[in-house]
């Protein structure tokens, strides 16, 4: 659907070049969320600008439907652009304009017939919730408000994707859930696909089915999700799972562990499948040991089950390295230092 060739761009400044994406690959499937996540400055925005054109390639190839972007004439262009919707982190809506004017904005431009502008700006309003704020400004309403606008003007020339340039960074908490439930219902329902910028690891574990952590211009790591937030290989994009998942207790309470002779920890990771099986307990149940579950969770992934548990055993040193080695045909298992 949207496929990066070893895209580059390069800003040439006075004194210095800025490699700000250096020769990224990588497809965006047919009805997919793909979520891009970077720190500040690795490259996201110049990325997705390559995508409509906004910035042109240095080399490399960025093309859409097959495509390349770069071979469009201005006219071609428009209409590529018009199967793009784009949706903001500070909503870029027009202020001297109702909420229904900016939502009928793009369809003026195309020339759509008035009675069909109406029609049609009434749907998008109610399938953005705003049907009651048709005839607001801009400024009487709230962010999350902004924000459903922006989505019901990005998707008013029925786009067949949908490009979100930190479109929830400005929300608090709350809001950003229901910007993240509207965004996913405009992939359900009407089938976009979506690419999506994010410096937040909750927008990616929330919507997103593949992500791709860029760091410097490059994608350092991608794949599904679920096989990310499992299995990190950078550590960048470690930190960023650490930041909604905590999966170890504070160095305070470990040291206090320690002091008061608690034994070896063992951090278990369940994943998929297991996660619903008695495996822990079956297993020190066989060789009579106990178990003590520290500290950990068990959460919710793309419809699969996670486990993180910080675990200590109880009992005869030679049962319980049977149970680690039983356990280790089954789940991660692997021991934690307490510094
Ligand atoms: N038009 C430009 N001219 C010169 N340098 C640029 C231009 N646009 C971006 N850059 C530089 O390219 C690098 C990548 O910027 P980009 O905005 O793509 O990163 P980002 O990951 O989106 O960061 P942020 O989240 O802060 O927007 C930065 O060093 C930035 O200063």
């Amino acid at each position: 659907m949207i496929e990066f060739k070893q895209a580059a761009k390069t800003f040439r400044l006075a004194n210095r070049e800025v490699h700000a994406v250096k020769e990224v690959s990588l497809s965006v499937e047919q009805g997919e969320i793909f979520g891009i996540i970077g720190f500040s400055g690795a490259g996201k925005s110049t990325l997705l600008r390559l995508v409509n054109m906004l910035e042109r390639p240095t080399s490399g190839t960025v093309s859409v439907q097959g495509v390349d972007v770069a071979s469009l004439s201005q006219k071609e262009l428009r209409k590529l652009r018009r199967r793009i919707g784009m949706i903001f982190q500070n909503f870029n809506l027009f202020n001297s304009r109702t909420v229904a004017g900016n939502v009928a904005y793009p369809l003026k431009l195309a020339g759509v017939p008035k009675k069909e502008i109406n029609e049609r700006v009434a749907e998008l309003l109610r399938f953005v919730g705003l049907s009651d704020k048709a005839n607001d400004y801009p400024e009487q309403l709230s962010g999350g408000q902004k924000q459903r606008v922006g989505i019901a003007r990005a998707l008013a020339t029925s786009p067949d994707i949908l490009i979100c340039d930190e479109a929830t960074s400005a929300l608090d908490p709350d809001t950003t859930a229901e910007i993240l439930k509207l965004l996913k219902k405009v992939n359900k329902d009407l089938g976009l696909t979506i690419l999506l910028i994010t410096h937040e690891m909750n927008v990616i574990q929330t919507i997103c089915d593949r992500v791709a952590v860029m760091e410097n211009g490059e994608v350092i790591e991608q794949g599904s999700v679920f096989d990310t937030f499992t299995d990190p290989q950078h550590s960048t994009t470690q930190r960023f799972i650490e930041s909604v998942q905590k999966d170890r207790p504070s160095d305070h309470l470990l040291n206090e562990w320690r002091e008061r002779g608690g034994k070896r920890l063992y951090r278990v990771i369940f994943k998929g499948e297991v996660a619903g099986d008695p495996v822990l307990s079956r297993v020190t149940r066989k060789y009579g040991v106990d178990v003590n579950i520290v500290y950990g969770s068990v959460r919710e992934l793309q419809q699969k089950l996670i486990g993180n548990l910080l675990v200590s055993f109880e009992g005869d040193e030679t049962l319980i390295q049977q149970v680690i080695s039983d356990l280790n045909n089954m789940v991660e298992i692997e021991e934690v230092s307490v510094e």
